[in-house]
């Protein structure tokens, strides 16, 4: 479990004021399990999302991202646990689309258009449940979807589809928004135009909570992510201080013929920190672990101008990685206790 202090200041949403009262957070989720009959998907998980953030949901298949995000927005009544918007109790509001009186929003499944329905009018129909909705027009524009505005659901492509459910839940233009997995499917110039519709609500205050399988995603976005494993929150933070709690650091490759290199190698940063590699019969290789990979390939530049040396950064993904690779029983009603 793993609390998260910080918070941004942002504008204030256009709720009530009694709802603001005490909402430090655009949401806050604690103790959190959700449970289908015996079985748990999510375990006690516990996190806040500060207003104006992007905070996104990272796991595996399976590790109960979409279980978190239905209980987030009252789709599905916990086994335990509270869920906070805005202050305001989930389990107070309206099931449906007028989430809270306004106060979120939800990209719905592929499953939820209407196929008869146009672009327009179905995001006209989503505008028609919320109190102060973005104007349509602007938003099919904005979502590049001008030329299909009159063109009914099921005559759109994948990635349209896709675009016009990230138009849904940005047209409540409601405080927080809820994504899950909205760029799936989209080719990488679209998924670059999602992200720039995300920001532009961002920098207009909107939250977002997002669960995404793509680590580019995740880092590009995201203020904050939370990683689930089995159910159970395994660590939070920013993109950069998971990647640095969760990797070895940097790593620099070097291949090289060169005489007593490795032996230099070890001497000048140290026994532990070079490693040989396999080198499949072919030239020599080894690795140094260091904070400071720019010195280390300065350092060989000097030494062995011939050699082949590659710098890995570790990446989101290597931390993702990392940490949800082991795959142990999932947690159920009988391996809890
Ligand atoms: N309605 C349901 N009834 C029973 N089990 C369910 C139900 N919905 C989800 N589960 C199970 O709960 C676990 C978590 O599922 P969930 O959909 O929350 O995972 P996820 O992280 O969103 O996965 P993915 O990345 O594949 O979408 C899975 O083992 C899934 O089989």
């Amino acid at each position: 479990m793993f609390r998260i202090e910080e918070q941004s200041e942002r504008p204030k949403s256009s709720i009530s004021e009694e709802t603001e009262e005490g909402a430090s957070h655009a949401l806050a989720v604690s103790g959190l399990t959700v449970r289908y009959g015996d079985f748990t998907a999510v375990k006690d998980v516990e996190f806040t999302v500060g207003r104006g953030e992007v905070f996104g949901l990272l796991g595996r298949n399976g590790a109960g991202k979409t279980s978190t995000i239905a209980a987030v927005t009252g789709l599905l009544r916990p086994a335990q646990g509270r869920v906070r918007v805005l202050g305001r109790d989930v389990e107070d509001g309206p099931r449906g689309g007028t989430w809270l009186g306004g106060a979120l929003s939800l990209q719905p499944q592929k499953t939820s258009l209407f196929p008869r329905l146009t672009v327009e009018e179905t995001l006209l129909m989503w505008a028609s449940l919320y109190p102060e909705p973005r104007p349509v027009p602007a938003l099919i524009e904005e979502l590049g979807l001008g030329q299909k505005a009159r063109t009914r659901a099921a005559k759109l492509s994948g990635g349209q589809q896709q675009r016009l459910l990230l138009a849904t839940a940005l047209v409540g233009n409601t405080p927080l928004v809820v994504l899950d997995e909205p760029t799936t499917g989209l080719d990488p110039h679209a998924r670059r135009d999602a992200w720039a519709v995300i920001n532009r609500a961002r920098s207009r205050g909107t939250t977002f909570l997002l669960s995404t399988h793509a680590m580019e995603e995740a880092e590009e976005m995201c203020d904050r992510l939370a990683i689930l494993h089995e159910g159970r929150l395994l660590t939070s933070g920013s993109p950069a201080r998971i990647v640095r709690d969760l990797t070895q650091g940097s790593t620099v490759t070097v291949r090289s013929n060169q005489e007593g290199l490795a032996v230099a190698a070890r001497g000048h940063f140290g026994a532990d920190a070079v490693h040989e590699r396999a080198g499949g019969g072919g030239t020599p290789r080894f690795s140094v672990a260091t904070e400071r990979p720019e010195r280390a390939v300065a350092w060989f530049e000097e030494r062995a101008p011939q050699a082949d040396v590659r710098v890995h950064r570790p990446t989101l993904e290597d931390a993702f990685l990392a940490a949800t690779g082991t795959e142990g029983p999932r947690a159920s009603e009988g391996s809890e206790q």
